[in-house]
């Protein structure tokens, strides 16, 4: 019992160590850290590159998205809920549900994305069947959005929930990306059920 408070509370203090780290680095949230670890890994954002952000409320991932890919490149976003914070001059968020999305999130120019990452999560009710459900229903058209907006090579990020239907959601990853990663961030809650799922290079 004692155990178990003990590292409740090592959790929170470690949430609370990278709230202050995100105040200090000017993120409105600490789950841009998240992000940066999936960057270091797989380097699904690159210089000059064009990002889509869905779910980018409060910003964080925006904004670091946009400071990636530099003067050069942009990032757009979209969100249920307006984004509060300033942004950078090459990013710009869109309220809209990915849902009802339309030609207001297509690439600037013409182009292409060369990445689409997600974070979107459902509004919780508590109970599990009804939350995952809603959470696979996101990823569905996260997805499906990657694979309309992405050029070919383009990567695309999206959080899950493990557990229901996640493994013919792997498969659907699998099938569109030549390779596709599994990946639960440090900086994850360790009670979340939340994984990362990542598709590299899109055929
Ligand atoms: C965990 S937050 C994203 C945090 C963000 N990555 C950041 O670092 O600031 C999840 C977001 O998904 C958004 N979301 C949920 N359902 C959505 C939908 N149907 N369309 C667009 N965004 C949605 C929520 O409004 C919420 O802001």
């Amino acid at each position: 019992m004692v155990r178990k408070k003990n590292k409740a509370k090592k959790g929170s203090q470690w949430a609370d160590h990278l709230t202050q780290r995100a105040k200090a680095e000017n993120y409105p949230a600490r789950s841009v850290y998240k992000l940066m670890e999936i960057q270091k890994k797989f380097k699904v954002l690159k210089k000059g590159g064009i990002v889509l952000d869905l779910g980018c409320a409060p910003g964080s991932w925006l904004i670091y998205a946009a400071r990636t890919v530099g003067n050069t490149g942009k990032a757009h976003g979209i969100d249920l809920k307006a984004v509060e914070v300033p942004l950078p001059e090459n990013a710009v968020a869109h309220v809209g549900d990915i849902f009802e999305m339309d030609e207001n999130i297509a690439a600037p120019d013409g182009k292409m994305y060369d990445a689409v990452v997600s974070d979107m999560a459902p509004a919780t009710t508590g109970r599990k069947d009804i939350d995952a459900a809603r959470s696979q229903a996101l990823c569905e058209a996260a997805l499906a959005k990657a694979l309309e907006l992405l050029g070919p090579g383009g990567h695309f990020v999206c959080k899950i929930f493990q557990g229901g239907d996640f493994k013919v959601f792997e498969k659907e990853v699998q099938q569109h990306f030549k390779q596709h990663k599994i990946f639960k961030p440090e900086s994850c809650r360790k009670a979340s059920k939340e994984i990362y799922i990542i598709g590299l290079n899109k055929k």
